[in-house]
């Protein structure tokens, strides 16, 4: 039986004009209805860490047009989720068959990630946002990493929540990579909540990180301003970790630094 979930974490006041990150959302079935949620401390690390506004977005993308959510928002996170891609938009192994999975999530993400690449909008992957970023520019997972010989358990415990997200393993970053320009180490411990992993990373994905036992942590699209993927939980009491403030704060910033550009650019379209 897991414990409640965490105690709201203090959220500072945003000034009028932070700028938006869109933050998709998941469908779970409750009661034979479909809800769409969001974890709160994505969006409490959004706005304790990243100083923005986070908007959640339905799982809704056969119905939205989700390239048309981009004009007006200033970023993109890709939350965690229990549930997991579908084996369909990779080919890979066959899942396990009690694997939870979140077709309407799928359907939203995958040509989001892509939409929002191609207009180099600042972009955070989280744990399965990791993997959804990895498959969505062409990669593959491992559906299950501690059936993997040579290979820790990466899952997490069973609660409480301290327990579940509780420091891991060490992640080792190589030297010239962006993620240890951020943190200002080559080396700092993570969390772990998770089943799957990379298996062949994507082409335009650079790997800047691995666990210790090689499984694929940190990951920079080729190309883009920030577009960072990471298989950890930096939101999990983000105020209290100095390395996941930096990695929040770093996307905030690339997120101003674009919402600037996006508002100069309606203004000048306005003045013509
Ligand atoms: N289902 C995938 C991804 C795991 C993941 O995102 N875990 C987080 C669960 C809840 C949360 O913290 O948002 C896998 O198992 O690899």
């Amino acid at each position: 039986m897991i414990t409640p979930p965490q105690p709201t974490l203090k959220t500072q006041q945003l000034p009028a004009h932070a700028p938006v990150v869109a933050v998709p959302m998941c469908v779970k079935h409750i009661d034979g209805q479909n809800y769409h949620t969001v974890g709160e401390k994505y969006l409490t690390a959004l706005i304790d860490g990243s100083g923005v506004y986070p908007l959640s977005f339905p799982a809704l993308g056969t119905v939205l047009p989700v390239e048309a959510l981009l004009d007006h928002v200033d970023g993109l996170l890709l939350t965690g989720s229990p549930s997991n891609i579908a084996v369909g938009h990779y080919g890979g192994d066959p899942d396990r068959d009690d694997s939870p999975q979140d077709p309407g999530r799928d359907a939203v993400t995958l040509p989001l990630i892509r939409a929002a690449l191609q207009r180099d909008i600042p972009l955070l992957a989280i744990c399965r946002g990791f993997q959804e970023l990895n498959v969505a520019l062409g990669g593959t997972l491992h559906t299950r990493i501690h059936k993997q010989t040579g290979k820790m358990d990466h899952r997490g415990s069973d609660g409480p929540y301290d327990d579940i997200y509780k420091p891991a393993h060490d992640l080792i970053l190589e030297a010239d990579s962006r993620f240890a320009a951020i943190f200002g180490a080559t080396r700092i411990t993570i969390n772990s909540v998770h089943w799957q992993a990379i298996d062949r990373p994507a082409d335009r994905l650079v790997v800047e990180g691995r666990a210790p036992d090689g499984v694929i942590e940190a990951v920079r699209v080729k190309g883009a301003t920030f577009a960072l993927g990471v298989q950890w939980h930096p939101e999990y009491r983000c105020i209290e970790n100095a390395d996941s403030m930096k990695l929040f704060g770093a996307f905030g910033d690339a997120v101003r630094v674009y919402a600037t550009a996006r508002r100069s650019a309606r203004d000048a379209g306005r003045a013509a």
